[in-house]
């Protein structure tokens, strides 16, 4: 997979594609992450890529035409068909049902702006879909494309090892994840549920699948409205939910 950013600090979308189970995908071959700087793409002297907004109003706004220029150039590096995805707080969700669509994309461009946002005009022209990473305002898209390059990149095929396999993860099947321990010197088993230390594999699963739900339903109640849960799944929570009404 091939992910093309639009951004003006190249240096920290590099960053991000070095590091982690990112990193690894990209020695590794499977993700390759090409920064573009729109302000190469400037054609005054000062290299504007910003101006003041119509109507008035504090910020500035990005101008198309640098925004254009570089969007052509990174479409033109490759013959990849590419999503071009806009990385705004005006987005739909990022979840991950929509990182494993991406994944499975041949090649995203994304477009971070800065500022106030982009020119509209850039937008209808050109985007694809706006992406948000939350309802927050952030400084500029670079932080909302590091999240997607990882929650993307991790699931390409290859990426993680077994042990640290995605299907496990929280949210691979819309649920929390259960809670987990490990070996402690300064604590022991002290505070680790008993079923974790049986070796009954069945059980452990068991435990797992129900501490998954109930944390869903104490946490996050949203993920579980209009989720028709199996018979299996749906006798786990409801005796956990006897077990914390008790
Ligand atoms: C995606 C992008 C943004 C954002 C971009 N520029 C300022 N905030 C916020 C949330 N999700």
């Amino acid at each position: 997979m091939r992910i093309d950013v639009l951004s003006l600090f190249p240096d920290f979308i590099r960053q991000c594609a070095q590091v982690g189970v990112v990193g690894r995908a990209v020695e590794r071959g499977l993700l390759t992450v090409e920064p573009w700087n729109p302000r190469d793409f400037a054609t005054d002297n000062y290299r504007r890529v910003d101006d003041r907004p119509f109507g008035g109003g504090p910020g500035m706004v990005m101008l198309p035409e640098p925004l254009s220029a570089c969007l052509a150039a990174a479409r033109a590096a490759s013959a990849l068909p590419a999503r071009v995805i806009y990385l705004s707080p005006q987005g739909k969700p990022l979840t991950q049902a929509k990182a494993r669509e991406l994944a499975a994309l041949p090649r995203l461009v994304m477009v971070c702006g800065r500022y106030e946002g982009l020119d509209e005009r850039f937008i209808e022209k050109e985007i694809d879909e706006e992406l948000s990473i939350g309802d927050y305002v952030l400084s500029g898209g670079e932080l909302a494309a590091a999240v997607v390059i990882d929650a993307v990149g991790r699931l390409q095929a290859g990426a993680l090892n077994d042990a640290e396999s995605a299907e496990q993860d929280s949210f691979e099947d819309g649920l929390l994840d259960c809670p987990h321990y490990t070996r402690s010197e300064s604590l022991g088993t002290e505070g680790v549920p008993a079923v974790l230390l049986s070796g009954d594999h069945a059980k452990i699963a068991r435990w797992r699948r129900q501490q998954s739900l109930g944390r869903t339903w104490l946490r996050r109640p949203d993920l579980l409205e209009g989720r028709v849960l199996d018979k299996k799944d749906a006798a786990l929570l409801a005796e956990f939910q006897a077990e914390w009404q008790a």
